[in-house]
């Protein structure tokens, strides 16, 4: 079991030297979780993330809702907050240690390194301000603009996010604009500053399939011209078809398979991932929190199984699998966290 030295991304993918968890080889990856894991006194919510993003790459996180999806991007960003906590482990990012920053140093980092999109832009962008001071007031804050230059340029990322009158819709409240148009907004803020990192968390899932579309196309295209990495969190596996170069699967708080894109579309191992395969195939979408291919619910964090915590819904669970199961490389491009996945078997 080894990890990769080298892989070639098919398709329009990018090519890059890198390994299931990360670049193996090749520059310093942009972003490093190390054993990293997220809590509170009372319980465990994300154990040991071990995960790098090199420059321009894309990152899927995917798993069901309560699998630590979130909590890990906000770790990655030093975004906790109390009672939540990174109990143990570091993030670096661009060579810095994002755990020994100070809160005003982390400030200056998001927004200008580090940009966020959240799920729901409507809800994220100040209601009683009009959007175009609010992108301009990213530029004034990071850049350095003048008020006068900084709505300027928010014009024109107005223009670039595909905007119609963007200098007419620079005075438009919130709710006067659209929810595809608001997520435009918040990707126009989210790029103010060509960022080299984009957490997408949820970004395109509350919109309607054609403007998820455009917004996927933007996001690519702008990827492109900017060389941002992106981590972009989503249930949607035909959206990570579209656009993962890696994709990491949580389940419980921990990542149970990991690998490039082609080789997890092409053989997926953990019996987990194959579920959320199956699901997508078919036509039932996830209802209550179940999804239809795999029987039962995420154990909520306070009640999860010692050992794998996936067993108690696995087809393929054995006596073994009271013991966890160690994240292990197979083959080139993956890593899988399941005692039924190795060489001997
Ligand atoms: N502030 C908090 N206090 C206690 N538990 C929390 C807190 N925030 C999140 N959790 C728990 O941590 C676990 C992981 O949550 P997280 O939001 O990261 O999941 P997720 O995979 O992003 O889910 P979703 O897809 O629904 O956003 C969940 O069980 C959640 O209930």
């Amino acid at each position: 079991m080894t990890l990769v030295d080298d892989i070639s991304f098919a398709g329009t993918r990018r090519r890059t030297s890198s390994g299931p968890t990360g670049p193996a080889v090749g520059p310093e990856p942009l972003l490093r979780l190390e054993g990293v894991s997220v809590g509170t006194d009372r319980v465990d919510l994300v154990m040991d993330v071990d995960l790098s993003l090199a420059p321009g790459e894309t990152l899927c996180l995917v798993g069901e809702s309560g699998c630590g999806k979130s909590l890990t991007c906000l770790a990655a960003m030093g975004l906790l907050s109390a009672p939540v906590r990174c109990t143990s482990g570091r993030v670096h990012f661009a060579g810095q240690e994002i755990s020994a920053l100070t809160e005003t140093q982390l400030q200056a980092l998001r927004g200008r390194d580090i940009s966020m999109i959240f799920q729901d832009a409507t809800a994220a962008l100040n209601p009683v301000r009009r959007v175009g001071d609010q992108v301009a007031e990213v530029l004034v804050l990071h850049e350095g603009l003048t008020c006068h230059a900084a709505r300027a340029r928010a014009a024109a990322l107005f223009d670039m996010v595909g905007i119609p009158d963007p200098r007419a819709r620079l005075r438009a409240y919130p709710h006067e604009l659209s929810g595809g148009m608001n997520q435009r907004v918040m990707i126009a803020m989210a790029l103010a500053c060509r960022p080299k990192l984009i957490v997408a968390d949820e970004a395109t899932t509350a919109l309607d399939v054609t403007t998820q579309a455009q917004i996927l196309d933007l996001l690519r295209q702008l990827q492109v011209e900017t060389g941002a990495a992106m981590i972009f969190v989503t249930h949607d596996l035909g959206v990570v078809a579209e656009i993962a170069d890696r994709v990491a699967v949580m389940y419980s708080g921990r990542i149970v398979e990991v690998a490039t894109a082609d080789a997890l579309f092409e053989a997926p191992r953990h019996p987990y991932t194959r579920g959320l395969m199956a699901c997508r195939l078919h036509v039932a979408t996830p209802s209550a929190g179940r999804l239809a291919a795999i029987e039962g619910v995420v154990p909520p964090p306070s009640a999860r199984p010692a050992g794998c915590a996936f067993a108690p819904r696995c087809p393929k669970a054995e006596a073994v699998c009271a013991n966890r199961p160690a994240l292990l490389g197979v083959g080139a491009a993956q890593a899988v966290a399941c005692h039924s996945i190795g060489p001997a078997r």
